[in-house]
């Protein structure tokens, strides 16, 4: 009898055997990666098929059985197997859960796997051709269609676009044609590459093109170009030689930066070879990319995170772009970081990886210094742009209105007069961060989160941004009574309110993530920017992420300070990248730029030397100051939170683990300790870090404690997770 390995998506660290019947139909292209629907504990769930022969030592008659094979193919070839299975060990992750996450939602379900299929055309059968053709004499059109149908049948997207859909629709009506499915033919992406360079490299793109083209095989580099230094050129001229190889690549963006202008530019390029995969898309879009990527339709694959694990007919390159950027990270479920699976991909596939940004990781910064990955730099804007100058204005004792000091007004007075729009950086979405009693001084707020509600103006509503909570605005405090509320500090909203009185001549514009939730939104709003319809953009860290805003020659952020101090040890290392990237916006054409930054701390070390020394140099004394720390990169880190109402549960826990965890010499356990959000709807987060300088014995012994944690009495009563290279300690 045969005997199976499923994994099935549940929390056990487990995988199950299975019985395959005699009688299952396709049973014998049955294959390791296949899904397969399996009966567990009262349910039927779709499971994976990870080893085609399972030895057992239970009665095999015991076993249950296998109900059906849903696939006519693996939907995860070995090499994708291989990806999940080190995922799940480096993440202590659950296998079956693990293999899950890797596919489109799609195929998560039920949902049969079958080629990717094609809807076509065909004359009806029985038609009497003769009267048909007679009927249409007065219908040129539709004349014209069927008779092409004659010779051979035609997609329904061909004869759409050929015909019309009114055409279509009218000689299916009359029930002359009709409808057919068939497996899609392949496309041969190479003929439709096609070749428009717009420049020829500058010194440094040429130096960092030639040395990533020499490389066939492994290799990782770490391109890091200040902003607008064309970063994104060295990328299409490298993708070129790679194309002509007759190889995909797959370009990883952050979450925000895939607008339709980046797949344009490669578009426009390389012609009608792309593919674009992101959060906008429809599960059966996602799942058409991932059947594209697979049958090597397509020679260029742009998307999110999730995209590392799109299938690949011939992967030649990947490049990950802004590769410094938390939305490569993924925050729930199986934790992983893009880049580390970019990495482990290119290894094992023995391909090239590029790395870009102007404000480099600082692990990715160590690997460089290490010698693990190649470092190229870009040095200068390209073209004739130069890089903005970065000025720190104390606001200590000044006047201030809606935040903004009377000289930075003066400032954009004459910007806008030149006709150049400015860029302002807030960090708080909505009214104020806070709504407070006049009287008795108490602040509105959340009581599962414990944390000051946010006041929403356009919303009419109280948020609170932990948890989501809404309220109504109240008219009075809600402890004494008294009417005189007021806010406190500024969001967005509030001085987009502000600048539109104040620049009543101008137009004013809002990004942040209330007035962008769709993608669609947001693309108009950035291609109204560049059509110079507003003149002032106000918005949070969404206008740092990657947009060429070529018209921006003044940048402000309100309050720096704010950025400065927070608990987690990468504060100052985001507060670099945001800057940077924020001041990147601005001075990319031929217009010099200028950046102010708002503060009450001028002297402070680390802002005077990212100021007057630049991100690059910025970084390497972070990057000191985390070895005299014995942080991470120069040590590792695995997360251990649990959440509860109860907090002696919370506490019992975690001491529970750290006893055991304490045992291991060679690391270091801290905790517990509140999260920085330590209630959160109700319930208490505490969290351990636990630190060593190895990789491997971190996770080692991390997986040691998992057993023993799984096997806890309070295991299933609490929330709880494990975070291996956390990035986000909130
Ligand atoms: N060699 C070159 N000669 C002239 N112009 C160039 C050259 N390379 C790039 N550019 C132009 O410079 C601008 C910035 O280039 P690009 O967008 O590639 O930079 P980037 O480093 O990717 O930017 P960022 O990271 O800030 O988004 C673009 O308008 C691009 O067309
Ligand atoms: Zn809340």
């Amino acid at each position: 009898m045969k005997v199976v390995q499923v994994a099935i998506p549940i929390p056990l660290r487990k995988q199950f055997n299975y019985q395959v019947p005699e009688e299952l139909p396709n049973i014998l292209s049955l294959k390791v990666g296949m899904r397969v629907l399996v009966p567990f504990s009262n349910k039927k769930l779709v499971g994976i098929v990870c080893d085609l022969d399972a030895s057992t030592d239970v009665d095999e008659t015991k076993l249950k059985s296998i109900e059906a094979i849903l696939d006519e193919f693996p939907v995860l070839s070995s090499h994708l197997l291989v990806l999940g299975v080190w995922l799940a060990d480096y993440y202590l992750h659950p296998l079956g859960e693990t293999l899950f996450s890797m596919l489109p939602a799609k195929l998560r379900k039920h949902e049969k796997l079958t080629e990717l299929n094609q809807t076509y055309l065909k004359i009806a059968e029985n038609v009497e051709r003769k009267d048909a053709l007679l009927s249409l004499r007065r219908a040129k059109k539709q004349l014209a269609l069927f008779r092409a149908l004659f010779d051979h049948s035609l997609s329904l997207s061909e004869a759409k676009s050929e015909y019309s859909t009114q055409t279509v629709k009218a000689l299916e009506e009359k029930k002359l044609i009709e409808y057919e499915e068939r497996i899609a033919p392949k496309n041969e992406w190479q003929h439709a590459l096609s070749i428009e360079r717009a420049f020829d490299a500058n010194v440094e793109q040429a130096i960092a093109i030639s040395t990533i083209n020499k490389c066939s095989t492994y290799a990782t580099f770490l391109l890091e170009g200040v902003t607008g230094s064309g970063k994104t050129e060295v990328y299409l001229q490298v993708i070129e030689a790679v194309l002509k190889k007759r190889q995909q690549v797959l370009i990883l963006v952050p979450e925000i930066g895939l607008t339709p202008q980046t797949a344009d530019r490669f578009q426009r390029r390389f012609g009608e070879i792309v593919a674009m995969m992101h959060s906008g898309l429809s599960d059966s879009q996602r799942l058409c990319v991932w059947h594209q990527a697979r049958r090597g339709d397509v020679g260029i694959v742009i998307g999110t995170r999730s995209s590392v694990f799109l299938p690949f007919e011939n992967l030649g390159m990947i490049i990950v772009d802004e590769e410094h950027d938390d939305s490569f990270k993924q925050q729930d479920g199986l934790r992983y970081h893009a880049r580390d699976l970019a990495v482990f991909r290119a290894v094992k596939l023995n391909i090239p990886l590029i790395l870009g940004s102007a404000t480099p990781s600082l692990e990715s910064l160590h690997n460089a210094n290490t010698q693990k990955y190649h470092h190229l730099t870009l040095s200068n804007r390209a073209g004739n742009a130069s890089l903005p100058s970065q000025h720190l204005l104390n606001i200590t004792g000044q006047q201030l209105q809606c935040g903004i000091a009377q000289g930075i007004l003066d400032k954009m007075a004459i910007q806008l007069a030149e006709g150049n729009q400015v860029l302002i950086f807030v960090n708080r979405r909505g009214f104020a961060p806070s709504l407070i009693c006049h009287q008795c001084g108490h602040v509105e707020t959340c009581v599962g989160c414990e944390s000051p509600f946010t006041m929403h103006k356009i919303a009419g509503n109280l948020q609170c941004h932990r948890c989501g909570n809404q309220r109504y605005i109240p008219h009075k405090c809600s402890q004494c009574g008294n009417t005189d509320l007021s806010t406190e500090g500024q969001g967005t909203e509030q001085v987009e309110g502000f600048l539109s009185a104040y620049f009543s001549n101008y137009s004013c514009v809002r990004i942040d993530s209330d007035s962008t939730r769709s993608k669609a939104r947001l693309n108009e709003i950035l291609e109204s920017i560049n059509n110079n319809k507003h003149q002032i953009l106000i918005g949070t860290q969404i206008l740092s992420k990657g947009h060429h805003f070529p018209n921006v020659t003044l940048g402000l952020v309100l309050n720096l300070d704010a950025l400065l101090f927070s608990e987690d040890f990468r504060a100052a290392e985001k507060m670099g990248q945001l800057i940077t990237q924020l001041s990147g916006r601005a001075g990319r054409a031929n217009k010099q730029g200028e950046v102010w930054l708002q503060t009450h701390q001028p002297q402070h070390p680390l802002v005077q030397d990212l100021v007057n020394n630049g991100f690059m140099s910025f970084s390497r004394s972070l990057l000191e100051e985390r070895r005299a720390a014995n942080l991470p990169p120069f040590s590792f880190q695995a997360l251990l939170r649990a959440e509860s109402q109860h907090l002696d549960r919370v506490l019992e826990f975690l001491n529970y683990a750290k006893s055991m965890l304490a045992q291991f010499i060679n690391a270091k356990v801290i905790g517990p300790l509140p999260c920085v959000m330590e209630k959160k709807q109700g319930r208490l987060r505490y969290q351990l870090v636990i630190q060593s300088d190895h990789r491997g014995y971190l996770l080692s012994i991390m997986q040691q404690a998992l057993i023993e944690l799984d096997n806890h009495k309070l295991s299933s009563r609490i929330r709880w997770l494990v975070d291996m290279q956390p990035q986000d300690f909130s």
